[in-house]
Formats: structure tokens, C-alpha cells, sequence
């Protein structure tokens, strides 16, 4: 059991209400003059990751509290406690353990006293024998022709993670092999990405933990339907489909040779599953090697984690800070905003990580809490990002506060682009941060041949406040192995907020209920008789849709 106390109940948290008075106050411009070392003081290295989070409304002190709030609210003991798989996902009455999934060092991992490790291996093995087999052209389908396309059938934490990796790390990809995703259950998905594909040369991998998921569900057995329009024959199934799963019964049902089912278990969450077999498409598209240098990757940011002590830990810190702001400055959201065009998902992951890990009101205690929990998060490409809603961020009425995330080195080092890029990755961060003053936007007007008038009435909306802070997370280079310990890095900030918050960031009840909700009007679609069983509302939308259809 993890420890229960309320957040606002500690005396950190006291602390901190008290001292945010003074630091609102203050000018993130004053503190830089005030301080000329804080770059050193706040930014951490971690092998090719380098985390600066000096502009920041922070100081010593703040940073003092966060981490006294983060050892008040038992994180020590709950790290351990995770690491050591003990069952702290109560409410599903489970162990939370992808770090065994990518457990390098091989050491045992107990849950129910048995050693997880020999089955973590075991899957890992068949998913390097499997997408060496289809990379090498050796696993051939119903004709004998090689895959050319892998199709991902698969939603949620099925799905995002292979999508956002295997856009990250294209540069990596094998030419020849695309790898597509179908999860919505919209038809249109399916049927746009079967357009143009071949039977015989496509490999589809159905990818659920429950394997009863009513979006993955249908897409696979039109997949299916599909398939054999033109293979006819049902014994080729076998050459052309794979199941990811959990649930061996249900993967047999569906017609799946349980010699092509990849398992996994229930400690491996939806949302931190591409770790597991659920990576599949990830290894057979960039291959098994450089799949192991992403869990290396994550690895050793579990180390890092794990062993470090809060005021040099990374994943701790960015958790902390994100509390500052959720919780003292009322900021709703977070950006994420990656100045890499091949991370244009990875704000829509950690949409699912973060969200539906601490989207939750009530505490470990039963009880509602009374402080706010986890943000909304968002966040597109730089510079995409600057040309759409980046005004918001920078003079609009509400505090973003954004990491910044950019590669040193170019998988496409195109004559000057990148430098531009990385200009822009500069340049916004200190902007952010200083502002303009109505001085400085005078002397620009004055400089651009404005007369007094003008300049009176331009300037107010010339100035920016400044003061938005901004965490800058720097990389040598997107490599697998550094994407990986950038993922692992949000899911333990995710971790560490969750704990603070006093909820429980490992189930997702409120995603359930509209699972059920959907079943129990899909029925009722069925004939065209008119409802009248919901509020008017409802029955209206459903009667005209009836109408219509
Ligand atoms: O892999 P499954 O079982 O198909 O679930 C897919 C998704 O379903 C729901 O949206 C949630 O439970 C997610 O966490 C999960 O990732």
C-alpha cells in the first residue's frame, strides 16, 4: 500500500503557499540579474540529455520545498515500492512494472515471489527471432512474397506508442517496410489504409491487452474480411496475422495461431505498454537492435531515477515543477513542444500518458481532493507550433508553462535548416522569459519612424509581460536509446506527480464507462424503430439519426 496523505495537507505545502507570494512578485528577468549562475544551478545532465530549468519562477528555496513536499509525501518509499513490484495500483489490485520490461541489467523482479524476468525474456526472444524473420525477407506470406506492409490494428495505449515511435525514429526505419495504424472505429480509417495495400504481401498485428476492445475488435475482423476476399482460403490466416495480447482465450477465438500470439501481462499498463510485445511493429520497423537501444534508453533513466536524490533528478524536478505551476500559479495546462518534426506525435502520447494516468478526483483516501490534479496536455512541432497558437503563450491571459525539446544534431542535415530551426528553439524559450517592456517596443516605433501618437497607441500592444516559464530540454540527437529515456523521463514525472497528488495514477475507470456507455446504445441502433428510453436529448439525436441513415 502506498502512503495517503493529502498534499495540501503537508507542511511543505504550507510552506510553499506562503513562499509563492513573495516569487509571484518576482520577474524571472530579476532573477537572472539577481543570479548569474542559475543555469548551472538549475540544469542536470544526463548522458546526451541535458535539462535546463532555470527559467523557471523558481529559486533555491522553491526547489528546497518542492523537494521537501516530494519526501513528505512518502516518493522514496513509493519509487521502491514500484521498482519492487508491489501492487500500488490498488483499485485494480495490480503490480506496475515497465521498468521490468526494460530491465537491462537483468535483475530479478518479484511479483507474487516469482521472478518476472525469465518471461520478460522469453517474449523478447520471439519478438527478435519474428522481426528478424519479416526484415529478412525469410517470413513470407500466402504466395510466398515478402511483407512490404505491417498494419497495427490497435487503440489507446495499443496504439500510440508504436505510432509515436516509429515516427520519432523513421530515420531508422527499414526502406521497403511501411508500417501502418488503424485505431479509430470509424470505417474510414481502415478502408484509407487498406486502399492500395496487397493481401499477400500485408501483415496485420492486432494489438489489445483485453482483446475484447470494441474499436480494435471490429477493425480486425474487417481486416480480416478483407484479407480473405482475395486469400480465400482461412489457413492462410496464419501466415498473415499476429495477435498482442494478454488474453491467450480470446486471441484463440478470434482464429489466431496461438504460435503467433506475443503475451504480455497485467502489470504492464495500456499507456506504458510499448515496452512490451505491444512494440512489435516498433522492432519489425526499426529493428530488434536498436528496439533494445530504446529500452536501454529508458533503462537508464529508471536507474537515474531510482538512484538519484530529488534535487538532481530529472523526472523528480519536472514533476515538482509541474506541481508549482498546476498548484500554486493555477496554470491548466501543459505544453510539450518538440522542435523535431520526426516528434510530432509525442505530444499526442503523453495526451494518453499523462491524462488518463492523473485525470482523476479522487485520492488514495477515498476521499475527493481539494487541490487540483493532473493538466490538460498539448503541444504540436516548433516551429508549426509558433505560427498558430504560440501568440496565446505569449501575451494571451492565461500561464502555459512549456518544455521546450529539440535534438543538437539533425537526422536531415539540410544546408542551414537546422540551425534555423534550432534558432527558433533559442529564441522563443528567452522571449518567453524577458518579454519586451513598453520602453523597449517605444524605442523599436521610435527606431521604425513612429511619431508620439503613434507610438502611444502601438506600444501597449507591442509589450509582452514575459515572466512564462519554460523547461529546455536539450539532446545530442534523437537515437533510439535517447528516445527512450525521454519517454521513460515522462512517465516517472506522470509517476511522481500522481503520488503527490495522493491518487491513483494506474487505472482509468472514467475511460471504462464509455466502453459501457457504447455497448448499451449500439443495440439500439440496430432497427429503425424510434427510442424514447434517454433524456430528449439523446432520444432526439438518435431518432434523427435514424431518420437520416
Ligand atoms: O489494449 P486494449 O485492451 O485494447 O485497450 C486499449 C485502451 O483502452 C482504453 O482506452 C484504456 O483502457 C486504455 O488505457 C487502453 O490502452
Amino acid at each position: 500500500m502506498l502512503a495517503s496523505t493529502p498534499f495540501d495537507k503537508t507542511a511543505a505545502y504550507k510552506k510553499l503557499k506562503t513562499h509563492h507570494k513573495t516569487i509571484s512578485q518576482k520577474h524571472l528577468r530579476e532573477l537572472f540579474e539577481e543570479d548569474p549562475e542559475r543555469h548551472r544551478k538549475f540544469s542536470i545532465r544526463l548522458g546526451d540529455i541535458l535539462l535546463d530549468y532555470s527559467k523557471n519562477r523558481i529559486t533555491t528555496r522553491t526547489r528546497a520545498y518542492l523537494v521537501q513536499l516530494a519526501e513528505e509525501s512518502g516518493l522514496k518509499d513509493a519509487i521502491e515500492k514500484m521498482f519492487t513490484g508491489e501492487k500500488i495500483n490498488s483499485t485494480e489490485g495490480r503490480s506496475v512494472l515497465h521498468i521490468a520490461l526494460r530491465n537491462r541489467a537483468n535483475t530479478p523482479v518479484l511479483v507474487d515471489g516469482k521472478d518476472v524476468m525469465p518471461d520478460v525474456n522469453e517474449v523478447l526472444a520471439k519478438m527478435k527471432e519474428f522481426s528478424g524473420q519479416v526484415r529478412s525477407g525469410a517470413w513470407k506470406g500466402y504466395t510466398n512474397k515478402e511483407i512490404t506492409d505491417i498494419v497495427n490494428i490497435g487503440i489507446g495505449g495499443s496504439d500510440l506508442g508504436p505510432v509515436m515511435v516509429t515516427e520519432a525514429l523513421k530515420a531508422y526505419g527499414k526502406k521497403g517496410l511501411k508500417v501502418h495504424f488503424v485505431s479509430n472505429v470509424d470505417g474510414t480509417h481502415i478502408a484509407e489504409t487498406l486502399r492500395g495495400l496487397n493481401s499477400e504481401t500485408t501483415l496485420f498485428m492486432i494489438a489489445s491487452k483485453t482483446f475484447t476492445t470494441q474499436e480494435t475488435m471490429a477493425n480486425a475482423h474487417s481486416a480480416r474480411d478483407w484479407f480473405l476476399e482475395t486469400a480465400t482460403d482461412q489457413e492462410h490466416v496464419k501466415k498473415h496475422f499476429v495477435a498482442i495480447s494478454t488474453n491467450r482465450s480470446e486471441v484463440e477465438k478470434f482464429g489466431i495461431d496461438p504460435a503467433n500470439m506475443f503475451g504480455f501481462w497485467d502489470w504492464v499498463g495500456g499507456r506504458y505498454s510499448l515496452w512490451s510485445a505491444i512494440g512489435l511493429s516498433i522492432a519489425c520497423f526499426i529493428g530488434f537492435q536498436n528496439f533494445e537501444q530504446l529500452l536501454s534508453g529508458a533503462h537508464d533513466m529508471d536507474n537515474h531515477f531510482r538512484n538519484t536524490r530529488f534535487d538532481k533528478n530529472i523526472p523528480v524536478i519536472l514533476a515538482l515543477l509541474g506541481i508549482w505551476y498546476n498548484n500554486f500559479f493555477d496554470a491548466q495546462s501543459q505544453a510539450i513542444l518538440p522542435y523535431d518534426q520526426y516528434m510530432h506525435r509525442f505530444a499526442a502520447y503523453f495526451q494518453q500518458g499523462d491524462m488518463e494516468s492523473n485525470g482523476k478526483y479522487v485520492g488514495r483516501d477515498g476521499q475527493p481532493v481539494d487541490y487540483q490534479t493532473g493538466p490538460v496536455i498539448w503541444g504540436e512541432p516548433g516551429t508549426n507550433g509558433q505560427h498558430a497558437f504560440y501568440q496565446l503563450i505569449h501575451q494571451g491571459t492565461k500561464l502555459i508553462p512549456c518544455d521546450f525539446i529539440a535534438p543538437a544534431v539533425s537526422h536531415n542535415p539540410l544546408g542551414d535548416h537546422h540551425k534555423m530551426l534550432l534558432s527558433n528553439f533559442f529564441a522563443q524559450t528567452e522571449a518567453l522569459m524577458n518579454g519586451k517592456t513598453y520602453d523597449e517596443a517605444a524605442a523599436e516605433l521610435v527606431a521604425a519612424g513612429k511619431n508620439q501618437e503613434e507610438i502611444a497607441a502601438l506600444a501597449p500592444y507591442k509589450a509582452f509581460t514575459g515572466n512564462r516559464p519554460t523547461n529546455s530540454i536539450l539532446v545530442k540527437k534523437i537515437t533510439p536509446k535517447v528516445l527512450g529515456s525521454l519517454i521513460a523521463m515522462y512517465e516517472h514525472k506522470i509517476f511522481v506527480q500522481g503520488i503527490i497528488w495522493n491518487i491513483y495514477s494506474f487505472d482509468q475507470w472514467g475511460v471504462e464507462l464509455g466502453k459501457q456507455l457504447a455497448n448499451k446504445i449500439y443495440p439500439e441502433l440496430q432497427s429503425d424503430w424510434p427510442v424514447n428510453n434517454h433524456d430528449s436529448s439523446t432520444n432526439g439525436l438518435i431518432n434523427q439519426y435514424k431518420r437520416w441513415r
